[in-house]
């Protein structure tokens, strides 16, 4: 069942187009991730699903009830922006229990939800301590604990976790996950990194332009990028474009084994993963290449490669790290891995 349903919601501002047309159906307990770069209109679509400004045509529905006009305070609704907008002069439990008490619950109530959320965020005992002592980390789980505090039944998250450095950011993520799944309330958060989206997501919205570009789980946007624009923003891609020939198709004028361009398409842009190019000895594989650059990672190696095509990217398995700047070799792709963008995909 869908537990937030937009309709054709468009938002302008003046002559701007911040959000165009977007049609979304969030089902109830799922995790989804609005994905994009800066200016593409996803904290514009998460404002307007918290109430927080209203569409310029289209409908939200939240559990089959029509919530447009429905003001902010009436959605139930839970809200971590990137400021998290704590109080700096109210200890960690007058912040979380806040909502509670402009609610006038009673005061043993507020003690004991807040005890609960503090275990919830695995944060327990600090319930006294004033808000300034806390850690990035720690302040974010308050922020959390206190969009939790009034039970939401949908939880808005904008950037909450991009003031964190990487890898508290990393451990936040997983743990923001396991925390959905373990309340099961329908989340939607902003971002604008791809890594977290896919750490976190059970569906991904990749917007650009304001436009809505894909709506799929994270391994299927990864695997079948419905346009240039997504390939390149989800992971790493070489963009290529092939040339039909003979029943066949070329990249460079190097034929392509297993790869045939939809019927009566001469040229096409293509996409390819770095890890579904293989580097082989000169000669062995279609296209020939030489090595400009190899970046060992450790738990890869990517090598950088100058071909006829442009500049390709492989990556190969952990300590495959034989190659010299300068060798020729040679590129096989692998035509399963290969998406074909029809004309008019590239957004
Ligand atoms: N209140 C406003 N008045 C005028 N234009 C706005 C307003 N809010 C957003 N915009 C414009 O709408 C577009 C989308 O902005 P939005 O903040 O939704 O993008 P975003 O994807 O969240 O970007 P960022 O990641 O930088 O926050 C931008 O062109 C922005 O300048």
């Amino acid at each position: 069942m869908s537990a937030l349903e937009l309709a054709n919601v468009t938002k302008r501002y003046g002559s701007v187009l911040a959000v165009d047309d977007a049609v979304l159906d969030v089902p109830a307990g799922s995790f989804v991730c609005l994905l994009g770069p800066s200016g593409c209109g996803k904290t514009t679509l998460m404002r307007m699903i918290a109430g927080l400004e209203t569409p310029t045509a289209g409908t939200i529905r939240f559990n089959d009830e029509t919530i447009n006009d429905r003001p902010v305070h009436r959605r139930d609704f839970g809200m971590v922006f990137q400021s998290l907008a704590l109080f700096p002069h109210l200890s960690v439990g007058e912040n979380i229990a806040y909502p509670l008490k402009i609610r006038g619950r009673p005061r043993a109530e507020r003690d004991a939800r807040v005890v609960e959320l503090l275990d919830l965020v695995r944060l327990p005992g600090v319930a006294d301590r004033p808000v300034a002592q806390l850690s990035g980390g720690q302040r974010q789980r308050v922020a959390i604990a206190r969009a939790l505090a009034v039970s939401p039944k949908l939880f808005l998250l904008d950037e909450p976790l991009s003031a964190l450095d990487a890898k508290l950011r990393e451990a936040m993520q997983v743990e923001l996950r396991q925390l959905q799944e373990r309340l099961g309330i329908t989340t939607i958060v902003v971002t604008h990194d791809q890594r977290e989206a896919m750490t976190m997501a059970d569906t991904i919205v990749v917007m650009k332009g304001g436009r809505i570009q894909q709506m799929d789980r994270p391994i299927d946007i990864y695997r079948r990028p419905a346009n240039a624009f997504v390939a390149d923003f989800l992971g790493q891609t070489n963009l290529l474009t092939a040339h039909a020939a003979d029943g066949g198709a070329t990249i460079a004028d190097a034929p392509v084994p297993g790869l045939t361009l939809p019927a009566g398409v001469a040229t096409a842009q293509i996409s390819i993963r770095p890890e579904d190019v293989s580097v082989e000895r000169e000669g062995a594989a279609p296209l020939p290449a030489t090595v400009e650059f190899v970046r060992d990672m450790g738990s890869a190696v990517e090598v950088y490669l100058a071909t006829a095509a442009g500049r390709i990217v492989a990556q190969r398995a952990a300590g495959r790290n034989d190659l010299m700047v300068g060798d020729a070799v040679s590129l096989a792709l692998d035509p399963a891995a290969i998406v074909v963008f029809p004309a008019g995909a590239s957004a």
